[in-house]
Formats: structure tokens, sequence, C-alpha cells
């Protein structure tokens, strides 16, 4: 497997027809610029990215990049830095070293409040739902800002609003159609059983239209028929958007994903198709005798 951040040109000097020398890539220069060309065109990457919580380094000098309309998976032992990796890509934790980068733009300064008018949505592993209020109302509190503040004022009854709120309602309405959820606008999320509270934490981050959507752990707490229309539904957001997903259940991980990256130790061990993950032998060392791989074959 090679590595996904390698940026070093390297040149072969090859005779010229007309006896003058040409410069050709070698094959590993090759595959280096093709990987720069693929970071140019993601939709999101992270390059280099070493994270350190006091004397432990959770990440060490770790690359990915998510290609448009494509579902990227990111999985690893316990421990092995995911949630780490997902909480730089949100921007709740700064790296030490190396960047973020969204369709080509370095974000130096990412925070959580800024990805919805980035265009990008996650969802979280704790839910995050307001209980007191409908699940329409859940999910149009997802919108971004501007959307939003249509809604507060209708609310006020502020004039020129009402169009706003329309807009919003309809939305919102749209993602929850699109998740089976449409019937269920104005229960309250309290009163829905777990997954159906997921699918509303999900139908939230859609509202926003995004183009990166960043899921972690979303098949956490869902049985096995739950999972599989998870990863239907996984697979369909990936042919609209770009989809980073942070997953222990490495069944769905392998069925929904173009690409995966693994993590072991905060590195990046392996990168490449289910296929290449599944037999790659740094992969089947990691999880040899890790207790997550049970859990996560069987789950
Ligand atoms: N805020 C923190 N402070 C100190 N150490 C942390 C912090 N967050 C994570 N770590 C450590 O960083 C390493 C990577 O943790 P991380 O949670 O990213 O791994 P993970 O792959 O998500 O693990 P799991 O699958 O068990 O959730 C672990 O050794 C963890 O103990």
């Amino acid at each position: 497997m090679t590595p996904v951040c390698q940026q070093t040109k390297v040149v072969q000097v090859t005779p010229h027809k007309e006896g003058s020398v040409r410069q050709e890539p070698a094959p590993e220069a090759e595959l280096a610029d093709r990987e720069l060309a693929d970071r140019e065109l993601a939709e999101f990457a992270l390059e280099h990215v070493t994270v350190h919580f006091g004397g432990l380094t959770a990440l060490s000098d770790a690359s990915l990049s998510v290609a448009p309309r494509s579902v990227h998976g990111v999985i690893g032992p316990n421990g092995a830095g995911k949630t780490t990796l997902f909480n730089v890509a949100c921007g709740f934790v700064r790296p030490d070293e190396g960047r973020v980068v969204l369709r080509g733009r370095h974000l130096p300064q990412l925070r959580p409040h800024h990805l919805p008018r980035l265009g990008i949505a996650r969802t979280l592993q704790g839910l995050g739902l307001f209980e007191g209020v409908s699940v329409l109302d859940n999910v149009m509190l997802g919108a971004d800002h501007h959307a939003r503040s249509g809604f507060a004022a209708a609310l006020f009854r502020l004039p020129g609003s009402r169009r706003a709120e329309h807009d919003l309602r309809t939305r919102a309405m749209e993602a929850l159609d699109s998740l089976g959820m449409a019937h269920l606008a104005a229960a309250y999320p309290g009163g829905l059983p777990y997954p159906l509270r997921k699918r509303v934490a999900l139908a939230r981050a859609l509202v926003c239209e995004p183009s990166l959507l960043l899921l972690d752990e979303p098949a956490s707490g869902l049985g096995a028929d739950e999972i599989e229309e998870l990863g239907l539904l996984v697979r369909s957001l990936g042919e609209r958007m770009s989809v980073l997903l942070v997953e222990h259940h490495m069944d769905l991980v392998m069925e929904v994903c173009d690409e995966i990256t693994v993590l072991d130790f905060g590195r990046v061990i392996a990168h490449g198709s289910p296929a290449q993950v599944r037999e790659d032998p740094q992969v089947l060392d990691a999880y040899l005798g890790d207790a997550s791989l049970a859990e996560e074959g069987t789950a």
C-alpha cells in the first residue's frame, strides 16, 4: 500500500528520439502526481495532520482526501485516532501540524460554527436533539444561520419573514421525506425510538443541503435491519454529496465506501478500495487480537 501523502516529484532521465534527453516521471512519481491531482480535485482533504494531547500523539502525519460525490470511510482499532480525525474535520480540534482543505481552500481557523456556511454538515454520536420542539422544528434548526434567521423572524412575525420560513419548512419536510420520516414531522423526538431519533439528527444535517457530510458512527445502537437500511441511505447520499464516514461497523464500511483509510496508533496504515483494504496485511495485523474486530464483524 502506498502512502497517501507522498509529494516529492521524482524524475527519470531517458534518451529522447532526437538524441536529446527527455524527462519522464518515474512510476513512483506518477503515483505521487496522481495522488496530488486527487487531492486537488478533492471535495475535502486532511493533509499531514498531527494532533498531540499532552505527551500522547493521537494523530501522526495523517492524510486523506474525499472525492466529490463519494463515500470515504475511516476505520481502525480502538484508540486508533478516528474520533480525533473526525474532530479535526469538524473544527472541534485544531491540529498541531497539517492542514484542513475544503475544495482546495485551506481552513486554518476552522470552527464547528463555520461548517454550515462552508456547506459541511455533521452528525455526532450524541444526537443533540431538542426534546421540547417537534421533529420538524428540530430539522429547521439545523439550517444555516441565514435560513434560520428567517425562521426566527417568523416566530416574531417580522415583515418579509414568511417566505423565508416557508422555504425553510419546505426544505425541512423534503429532508424528512427523503429519510421516510415526513409522517413524524409533528412528533416530539423524546417519544421516538432511538433509530428514528438518529434519522431526525440526519435530516437536520441534510437540511443545509451540504456538499460534505461528516458522519460519526451512524450505525452505533442500530440493529441489523436498521444498519442495512442505513447502508442504502449512505450509498444514496454518496451519489449527491461527499460523505466522510467514521465507523466501527466493519460490514457497513466495506459495503458502502468507495475508499477507506485505515488508522492505527494515529497513523494511516492503509488506504484504498474496500477490497484492497480487506486484503492488506498491515490492516489484518492491526486488527489481529483487537477486541473490537469481533464486535465489528458480527455487530
Ligand atoms: N481529549 C483527549 N485528551 C487526551 N487524550 C485523548 C483525548 N482524546 C483522545 N485521546 C487519546 O487519543 C488516542 C486516540 O483516541 P481517539 O478517540 O481519537 O481514537 P478512536 O479510534 O476514536 O478510538 P475508539 O474507537 O475507541 O473510539 C487515544 O489514545 C485516546 O485515549
